[in-house]
């Protein structure tokens, strides 16, 4: 079946100073799918889910060449609004980092951001957001509550509804479930599969039973390299690379 690419990546390398982070990386991300970056400690995961909403440029250091592509535009044309691209592809980090603020202000901080100012239309999507990152019942009693007060997990999923405020097309997810317990991950796993309905979601895991678990595509690093790219069940199944099988049979890691 025809697949629409979402986000890609040609001859990409990345430097951070003399380190070769990223080497010559090539690869495709379809549409509605989620698509998991993997490797051990180091192989530059999160740097390659970091050039997809240049969230590098932060990095005086970093020098970057070759394309990243977003729906055919190339990301690091100077003529980008990186606000702009940065709406359309959200990021969801490590450890959950709601603002010190309420719930309700948590998730209407980026509507608010865009100019709507309706209350009417921010409850609606303060709602809608909630419900979208499945943790609309746990707080709908307590939204002026400040975020603080919730669990790791709970957070985790404020943050995501904080990401889906804004109507983005896509969800880049660091390590999003490391800092959980395992209730918590599995809510947030169930999460992501619903989620891929609406969006194209890109995950950095170092749990290979749960890039089995949440992701159709599946992508293994090694030193900066993309190793080995394709069909999480085929490349779990039949590696095609001795170095991609010995590291999901737990050789390294
Ligand atoms: N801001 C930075 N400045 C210099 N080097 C960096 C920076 N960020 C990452 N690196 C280096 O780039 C390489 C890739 O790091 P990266 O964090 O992308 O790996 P990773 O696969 O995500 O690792 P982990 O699974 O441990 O998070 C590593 O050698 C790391 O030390």
């Amino acid at each position: 079946m025809y697949e629409t690419t979402v986000l890609s990546a040609r001859e990409l390398n990345l430097y951070y100073g003399a380190a070769h982070a990223l080497k010559n990386v090539n690869i495709d991300i379809p549409e509605k799918k989620v698509t998991a970056l993997i490797g051990p400690s180091g192989c530059g995961k999160s740097t390659f889910l970091k050039t997809l909403d240049r969230m590098n440029d932060l990095v005086p250091t970093v020098r970057i060449e070759g394309t990243v592509s977003y729906r055919g535009q190339d990301i690091y044309d100077p003529s980008v609004d990186v606000t702009w691209l940065r709406k359309q592809i959200g990021m969801v980090f490590q450890k959950p980092n709601p603002f010190p603020m309420s719930i309700y202000d948590n998730v209407a901080y980026g509507p608010r951001t865009h100019g709507i100012r309706s209350k009417a239309q921010l409850d609606d999507i303060v709602e809608q957001s909630l419900k979208g990152a499945a943790i609309w019942d746990e707080v709908k009693d307590r939204l002026k509550k400040s975020a603080m007060g919730l669990s790791g997990g709970q957070q985790q999923r404020l943050c995501i509804a904080r990401a889906l405020a804004v109507e983005p097309d896509v969800l880049l997810m660091d390590e999003a479930t490391s800092a959980l317990d395992p209730i918590s991950t599995s809510k947030i796993e169930d999460l992501i599969t619903d989620l891929k309905e609406k969006y194209t979601i890109v995950i950095v895991t170092h749990n290979m039973q749960q890039a089995t678990r949440v992701s159709d595509k599946c992508a293994f690093f090694l030193l900066g390299e993309l190793i080995e790219y394709g069909d999480t069940t085929q490349l779990f199944s039949m590696p095609s690379d001795k170095r991609t099988e010995d590291y999901i049979t737990g050789r390294f890691g």
